[in-house]
């Protein structure tokens, strides 16, 4: 087995060439902005002409912007989520433009992806998210940078996954475009639904956590009756509400357990895996149009994590729905499901794209994927850092 220590390693530089944070950010500096040159960070390791950190993502990170001075509601013509130069990466050309406070109205040009545009969320969730920061307030010693200016983007009917180490940012970054950062937090930059900066109603999007918080005495189809009662609206009526959870249950291929008592410790019920499929059901009760799934097969065997985003990614094909996981290392058959990747390490994007494509980038930046090993496992001890000098001062190195 290779050892720790002779995994090849990649530093790569930072992704999307943004303007520097503590610049002050100028209509002109904006207008100038063309993002064809700002793309090529990638390819070449000894281009110190570069003023973005060399040796991303493990040398200092640059302090982060105050958040009141995001250039909002600037025409800006921003870049890009295109990270390798060579390898077609899914591109973004976001166009905002000064609105009064009334409209807050940022018209966006997605390419390709947004022509038939129309602002209505029935039509699907187009959600994006430009020059993000997330900082948390270290006391005297300033801001500690959590998500460092991160470009992205999710359409309706498609899975994307946020993959990194762990303590990247995925679980910040899905809390900030859910809209549920803690109060200690500060961001800053653009999140558009449907190209404006509108907060999603009701309904519209849901959030599975982590854990599963479920009553171990309920049934399966008690607990999502339950909540179907108290989250349905109240023009449904209960057979509505009844049928509504049947068939949420059956999506989510539980009508086998549907009978069987969710346990606990102390009591025998369904198993991890179906567990989080109940989770996953009561939360797409509402038919929410926008999914947020956080760690969704965490503690699951290779086959029930297949199984569980066989089905989320089915829904999202079917009907519309935009679905963003974060996930930790996904099998091969899995992380084929996912449509495109946003792959984190220390708060930055290191690629962004198709999830298909991403082997391609490795390959291309000098770090193919040996056959036979998982990709996203490939990817994750390339960009991993962590344990390198525990590695390097172990016996076992
Ligand atoms: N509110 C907060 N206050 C202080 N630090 C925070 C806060 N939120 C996140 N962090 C820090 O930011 C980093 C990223 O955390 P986050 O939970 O987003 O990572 P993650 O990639 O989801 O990790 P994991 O895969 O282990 O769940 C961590 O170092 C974490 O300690």
């Amino acid at each position: 087995m290779t050892s720790p220590a002779n995994i090849p390693r990649w530093t790569p530089n930072t992704s999307p060439k943004r303007s520097p944070p503590h610049e002050p950010i100028t209509r002109e500096r904006l207008e100038s902005f063309d993002a064809l040159d700002h793309i090529d960070s990638f390819v070449s390791e000894d281009d110190t002409s570069s003023s973005l950190d060399t040796f991303f993502p493990f040398s200092n990170a640059s302090s982060p912007p105050h958040p009141q001075q995001h250039p909002h509601k600037v025409k800006i013509k921003a870049e890009t989520v295109r990270i390798a130069s060579e390898i077609s990466m899914s591109m973004m050309e976001v166009e905002t433009v000064k609105l009064s406070k009334q409209e807050q109205v940022l018209p966006v040009k997605h390419n390709g992806l947004r022509s038939d545009f129309q602002g209505d969320i029935d039509g699907g969730v187009y959600l994006i998210w430009e020059d993000l920061w997330v900082t948390v307030s270290k006391g005297k010693n300033g801001f500690l940078p959590i998500l460092q200016g991160l470009t992205g983007y999710v359409q309706p009917g498609e899975v994307l996954a946020i993959m990194g180490p762990s303590g990247c940012g995925k679980s910040t970054l899905l809390d900030a475009l859910a809209g549920r950062l803690d109060s200690n937090t500060k961001q800053s930059g653009d999140i558009l639904v449907n190209g404006r900066t509108q907060s999603l109603s009701f309904g519209t999007s849901a959030y599975v956590t982590q854990d599963d918080i479920l009553m171990k005495t309920l049934t399966v189809r008690e607990a999502v009756y339950y909540s179907a009662m108290l989250q349905l609206p109240d023009s449904m009526s209960k057979t509505e509400k009844r049928e509504r959870g049947e068939t949420t249950i059956r999506e989510m291929g539980l009508q086998d357990a549907m009978n069987t008592r969710i346990g606990g410790w102390g009591i025998k019920g369904i198993s991890g895996g179906q567990k989080r499929r109940v989770s996953i059901c009561i939360e797409i009760l509402t038919r929410p149009k926008l999914l947020f799934l956080d760690e969704p097969t965490s503690g699951l065997d290779s086959a029930a994590s297949y199984h569980v985003m066989n089905r989320i990614v089915s829904l999202a094909k079917q009907d519309g729905r935009t679905v963003i996981a974060s996930i930790h290392q996904p099998s091969s058959e899995v992380f084929e499901l996912f449509h495109n990747l946003c792959l984190l390490s220390s708060g930055r994007t290191v690629y962004f794209g198709l999830a298909s494509q991403a082997n391609e980038f490795f390959s291309l930046n000098g770090f193919p994927c040996p056959t036979m090993r998982n990709p996203s496992d490939h990817f994750l001890r390339t960009i991993n850092k962590d344990f390198d000098q525990v590695s390097c001062h172990s016996d076992f190195s």
